[in-house]
């Protein structure tokens, strides 16, 4: 009988290697690390980024929590290795070697803030955060998740500008989870299934700055203008519906983790060489004349590998896109002044 289970106990023992060693064979090693790794989205994206083959080492980050996480998740019997760091000191330790770093660390709002109201503290946050993954992964991938994420893409381009790594196709706001919303709504509007229904979204990650495109939905649906209104404000309103929610718990955690995951899968499979990997991202842009601006853009080895312009827009939309560029511009203006400060 012992003979028995030792036997079954050894021949899983070899077929985990064998997926083991299939799994880095088939994709090479990557380092993902996850600052803000004990926090609402933190804990269940370092979930999904454990469950993805493409990584092999996981790095989780936190001022608090992480060895309980990393312990958690680190059970999982997938590919990834995973690493909690813990205090300040370990932060470059963390970061070593990343090839995508991903950041949700930061307050997230209650019932009547907007993103904007969170920019005090986590402006700091960020503009820290990056200073650390420009002396440590320079050439990492940066997903930033931090609201407002129309200032804390500009703050990050500028602290790398200072310490001279900036590489604007490297630096990606994650605006995953608009594209996830429009799809929802749009499909059960449209009675269509989910998974068959693709939306963009352009411009920016705060109320009208979030501009679906419905008209370029597919599969076309037969929808009314008050419909599709209704789509777009509901995409618009999407994070505040959350937040209101969870009445003063938070924003959006389970669905942004879903989204960042799905974002950190497509920069890895670009990274990996994948061909035709498309998502909407908030990137430094020359689309519009704004020099940041979320479209639809192709990654690869190098991150952005090219920019889609915005196609032809429905009336509704052209007017949606002249609305939201006073707001992006100063939401942009903003984070930039903060990070030259000093
Ligand atoms: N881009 C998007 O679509 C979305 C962005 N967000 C934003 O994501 C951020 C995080 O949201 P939640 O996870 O719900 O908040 P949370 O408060 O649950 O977690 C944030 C975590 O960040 C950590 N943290 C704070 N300062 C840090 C630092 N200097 N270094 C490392 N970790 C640090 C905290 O300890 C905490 O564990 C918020 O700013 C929120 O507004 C939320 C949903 C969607
Ligand atoms: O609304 C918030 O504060 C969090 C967020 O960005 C979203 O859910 O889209």
């Amino acid at each position: 009988m012992r003979s028995q289970i030792l036997r079954s106990v050894q021949s899983a023992a070899r077929k985990s290697n064998y997926t083991r060693n299939y799994a880095s064979a088939a994709s090479p090693e990557r380092k993902v690390t996850i600052l803000g790794a004990a926090g609402g989205i933190g804990q269940s994206l370092s979930m999904l980024m454990k469950l993805n083959p493409l990584v092999s080492t996981l790095s989780l980050y936190d001022l608090a929590g992480t060895p309980g996480v990393a312990a958690d998740v680190s059970h999982i019997n997938t590919r990834a290795q995973v690493f909690g760091y813990a205090e300040d000191k370990e932060l470059g330790k963390a970061l070593e070697g990343s090839d995508v770093v991903i950041i949700p660390a930061g307050v997230p709002r209650k019932p009547g803030m907007t993103r904007d109201d969170l920019f005090n503290i986590n402006a700091g946050i960020v503009k820290n955060l990056c200073k650390s993954v420009a002396q440590y992964c320079p050439n990492a991938l940066v997903n930033m998740i931090s609201n407002p994420v129309n200032s804390t893409v500009p703050i990050a381009s500028e602290v790398f500008k200072k310490a001279g790594t900036y590489d604007p196709k490297r630096l990606f706001g994650v605006t995953t989870l608009d594209v996830v919303r429009a799809k929802t709504f749009y499909a059960t509007k449209a009675g269509l299934p989910v998974e068959a229904v693709n939306v963009p979204v352009v411009g920016g990650h705060a109320g009208i700055t979030i501009l679906p495109l419905f008209s370029q939905a597919h599969p076309q649906a037969n929808l009314s203008n008050a419909d599709i209104e209704y789509l777009t404000k509901r995409t618009q309103d999407g994070g505040t519906e959350v937040v209101l929610a969870k009445a003063g718990k938070g924003s959006a955690t389970l669905s942004m983790a879903y989204a960042g995951a799905i974002f950190a899968d497509a920069c890895l499979k670009g990274l990996n060489g994948v061909p035709d990997v498309v998502e909407c991202s908030y990137v430094a842009s020359t689309v519009t004349d704004l020099p940041f601006f979320a479209s639809k853009v192709r990654l690869g080895k190098n991150g952005v590998e090219e920019i889609y312009g915005l196609g032809t827009l429905s009336e509704y939309e052209q007017e949606g896109l002249e609305n939201l560029k006073a707001e992006l511009k100063s939401s942009i203006d903003k984070g930039i002044e903060f990070a030259n400060k000093e």
